[in-house]
């Protein structure tokens, strides 16, 4: 069988279009691969990409559509329908950094998705099976440390209570009428309809998002004993295990049947647990309600600020208190405000890295539903069997700690927000930005001039803020902090690649320009 001829010679400078978008920029052609049939291209800013040949076009058959006034590719729009063929080429990167970077790639190819199914398969799995154990168990173990008359770690590990005593029937019935209620108040048309970012396929998604204070009012019903949830909280971290699982196996089984340009890049390993437990499809719906969206907006995120709630009534109860103590007031106050600045922003959760980029499977379930509600109110929980009073001069200290972290946080967070969603908004004028190939900018003044990670470091100090009520008696009620810190140290580690992987050189000049990732002139 005589081969086709090549289109495109070694030198020849084309256009080339740029991977998830219609837009094309000049490219010289470096070499040919006739097995995979792909094209290594160069552009002008030293990003190398493979391209198949369908997204080359010829300088002089190239009719742009109509020129942008901006000569900075950050004020152009993508509006790509289909995703271009591409992959990124990188002879320098480690194996490591291949897997971070192929894990959540924006452009597709089957020579990519040969060496990302390599990648995954040899990750997952011990590593997976290993995780899948741990997380759930490290919840039971939190819960049941943290119940105990000294739960310094010391006193490891907690005694293992009978099998039964995982386990209530009723609890699940009100974890199921929680998740319903949540979800009945998620499909009431009230509230704006927001667009999530370009997908993929250049569809945007629409989200209601309707954050809406009252529904923690609604459930913190009168008259019902709340304090259930504290004398029942190992059976209701189960119930709430079982519903995430049941819903991974749901989602699993859907992400097979679901059409190519509704799945992410990750969680196509081909190994069933892997797969399992990355999550496959990027924003599994049934109709217009969007399950990833609503669990980790809705659930777990309101029934963290319903469990405080519960834990600042049970420690009154426990020690006979007219009022909660200060420490407790703190945390409940701190973390409701958290949630409720969440939802507030709801729409901002649209270019978080999760919504965007991450497959819809175990680890997002879990963590919405479980991880999130049971653990991240360990203080709260702590803080009803073992008091710690607070000076008024601690209490202002710690105050000020979380005003200023959620004041980091707030203001970083909206202006990559408002940035990302309209980068020629004129209150944004002032800032200083970098143009990168695929027509977005990245910010390099104001907070994202700071440190590449403002956002994080908001995060941070009001996880500070959360832990410091709880004194220093013991590691658990600081488990928050130490768990946040790693978490925050590998999502920025893998964002890093992540952009890199996108922007290339302008990516370098950023991090050249923006020295510091998290903490200004120490990390
Ligand atoms: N409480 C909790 O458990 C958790 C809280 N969080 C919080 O959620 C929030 C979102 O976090 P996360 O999604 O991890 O990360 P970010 O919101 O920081 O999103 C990172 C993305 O922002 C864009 N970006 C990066 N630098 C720039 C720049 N200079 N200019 C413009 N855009 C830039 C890039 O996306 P692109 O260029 O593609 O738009 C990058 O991929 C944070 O505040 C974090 O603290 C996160 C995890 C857990
Ligand atoms: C170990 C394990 C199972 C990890 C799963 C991680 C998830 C628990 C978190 C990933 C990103 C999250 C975000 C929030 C909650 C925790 C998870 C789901 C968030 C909704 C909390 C409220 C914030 O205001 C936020 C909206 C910025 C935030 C978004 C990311």
């Amino acid at each position: 069988m005589t081969m086709p001829p090549v289109k495109y010679q070694r030198g020849d400078m084309v256009m080339g279009r740029w991977p998830g978008s219609s837009l094309y920029y000049e490219v010289k052609v470096l070499a040919f691969d006739s097995k995979s049939q792909l094209y290594t291209v160069i552009y002008k800013d030293g990003t190398e990409l493979e391209l198949k040949e369908q997204d080359i076009k010829s300088t002089a058959g190239f009719q742009p559509r109509s020129r942008s006034r901006s000569r900075s590719p950050g004020r152009r729009r993508s509006r790509s329908r289909s995703p271009a063929r591409t992959t990124r080429r990188s002879s320098s990167r480690t194996a490591a950094a291949v897997a971070a970077a192929a894990i959540t790639d924006s452009a597709v190819s089957s020579r990519r998705d040969t060496r990302l199914k390599d990648v995954e398969v040899m990750l997952s799995p011990v590593v997976t099976y290993f995780w899948l154990l741990f997380l759930p168990a490290w919840v039971f173990f939190l819960v049941l440390q943290v119940n105990r008359e000294d739960p310094s770690l010391t006193n490891f590990p907690p005694p293992l209570p009978p099998l039964e005593a995982f386990w209530d029937a009723q609890a699940l019935g009100f974890v199921i009428l929680w998740i319903l209620f949540q979800a009945l108040l998620y499909v009431t048309p009230v509230g704006k309809l927001s667009e999530g970012m370009p997908l993929r396929s250049g569809e945007r998604l629409k989200y209601r998002t309707n954050g809406d204070a009252i529904t923690v009012a609604a459930a913190v019903h009168q008259g019902v004993d709340l304090t259930y949830i504290h004398s029942h909280f190992l059976q209701l971290a189960t119930a709430s295990l079982l519903i995430s699982i049941l819903l991974s196996v749901y989602l699993y089984i859907r992400s097979r049947y679901a059409a190519p340009e509704q799945l992410a890049l990750g969680g196509n390993s081909g190994n069933v647990v892997y797969d399992f437990f990355k999550g496959h499809e990027l924003n599994p719906r049934i109709k217009n309600f969007d399950l990833k969206f609503f669990c980790e907006m809705r659930p777990g995120l309101i029934g963290w600020c319903l469990i405080n709630f519960a834990m600042a009534l049970a420690e009154m109860k426990q020690h006979g208190l007219d009022a909660p103590s200060n420490s407790m007031i703190l945390v409940n106050l701190f973390q409701l405000l958290y949630v409720v600045d969440g939802l507030w922003n709801e729409e901002a959760i649209l270019t978080t890295m999760d919504l965007m980029h991450d497959g819809f499977g175990f680890m997002l379930a879990f963590g919405d539903l479980v991880w999130v509600p049971f653990t991240y109110t360990m203080q709260a929980y702590y803080l009803v069997s073992h008091p710690n009073p607070l000076s008024l001069p601690a209490l202002a200290a710690i105050v000020i700690l979380k005003l200023v972290g959620f004041y980091i946080f707030r203001k970083s967070n909206s202006e990559k927000n408002a940035f990302r969603r309209n980068p020629a908004d004129p209150r944004l004028s002032h800032l200083k930005t970098i143009p990168t190939a695929t027509g977005k900018s990245l910010l390099v003044s104001g907070w994202w001039g700071v440190v590449r990670h403002p956002n994080y470091l908001g995060d941070l100090l009001m996880a500070l803020a959360w832990s410091l009520p709880c004194g220093f008696s013991h590691l658990l009620p600081w488990y928050y902090m130490i768990y946040f810190i790693i978490l925050l140290v590998h999502r920025d580690s893998r964002d890093m690649s992540d952009c890199r992987r996108k922007y290339g050189s302008a990516w370098d000049e950023y991090c050249r320009t923006v020295r510091y990732r998290i903490i200004p002139r120490v990390y």
